[in-house]
């Protein structure tokens, strides 16, 4: 299935009567002079998890970041082209940053929580975000958001206690519950396994699967086993293009491009 026809703008995602839910067009990215990311038009399905791989360098986090205006804290940065989320242009005038990326969450590369205990990690966007009506509501969204991250057993007779106490993998499932404590639609993950060993990276790797019916997910990973394990759809880059883009399963067993046959049997990367 080739979903890259930037001439055919309806929402619905061809051969399949799914609408999509975030929709790069034409997209362009330089930092000052360089350019890293050259003409991308992908789409992201809603209750699927899409994965981004290629060599290192290819643009994967920079297309990432795109999608939630991350690359508006680097000031060299510069985006051209089209995003849409449920079909309206997260670059608009009028779109307010904060709320977008709460919209549109992110997980980073390193567990990064907050000094503060695990039930503030959790409750902080909630709070400056008016979800809860009072406390009762708080403890309701902050024990659902650490449940749905597979943390509430390890965690719930300790809540006072720093999140920065938590092992790596915790942490990271304590940052996956923060983000999903503000109600996201989709998720971005850059690289959320690799600073967690394998015991901690086969945990979060279920809890994607577990996931993935409730939100978009879209995750950059070195790993192709990882790729192939957690995704449904997978984009393969390669020096700033979009080489491939197609179901997880094809881009494994038999991909279109030479470049993609390359990198997964391991000719370069
Ligand atoms: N803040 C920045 N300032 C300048 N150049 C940058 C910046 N971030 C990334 N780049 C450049 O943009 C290109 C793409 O980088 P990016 O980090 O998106 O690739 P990646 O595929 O995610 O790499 P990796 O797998 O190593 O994390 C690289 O050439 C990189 O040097």
């Amino acid at each position: 299935m080739n979903i890259m026809n930037v001439q055919n703008e309806e929402q619905t995602i061809p051969h399949t009567n799914k609408t999509a839910k975030m929709r790069a067009r034409n997209v362009n990215v330089y930092y000052g002079e360089t350019q890293a990311i050259k003409n991308v038009s992908l789409d992201i399905n809603p209750d699927e998890v899409t994965a981004l791989i290629g060599p290192s360098g290819c643009g994967k986090s920079t297309f990432l970041r795109c999608l939630n205006r991350m690359n508006d804290t680097i000031p060299i940065c510069r985006v051209t082209g089209d995003i849409s989320l449920d079909g309206e242009d997260i670059y608009g005038k009028r779109v307010d940053v904060v709320q977008l990326r709460a919209r549109v969450g992110m997980v980073f590369q390193k567990p990064n929580p907050f000094p503060k205990s695990i039930y503030d990690n959790v409750a902080y966007g909630p709070r400056i975000h008016g979800l809860a009506n009072n406390n009762a509501d708080l403890d309701e969204i902050v024990f659902t958001s650490l449940q749905k991250a597979g943390l509430w057993e390890e965690v719930k007779d300790r809540l006072d206690t720093p999140g920065t106490a938590l092992s790596g993998g915790q942490q990271q499932r304590l940052c996956i519950a923060r983000t999903i404590a503000v109600n996201p639609e989709v998720i971005l993950m850059d690289e959320p396994c690799s600073a967690l060993d394998p015991i901690a990276t086969a945990i979060i790797e279920e809890l994607i699967d577990e996931l993935k019916g409730r939100y978009a997910i879209v995750i950059v990973t070195h790993s192709m086993q990882q790729a192939a394990r957690v995704s449904q759809k997978t984009a393969f880059f390669h020096l700033g293009d979009l080489v491939e883009y197609d179901d997880t399963v094809n881009i494994f067993t038999n991909p279109r491009e030479e470049k993609t046959k390359d990198y997964i049997t391991g000719r370069y990367g």
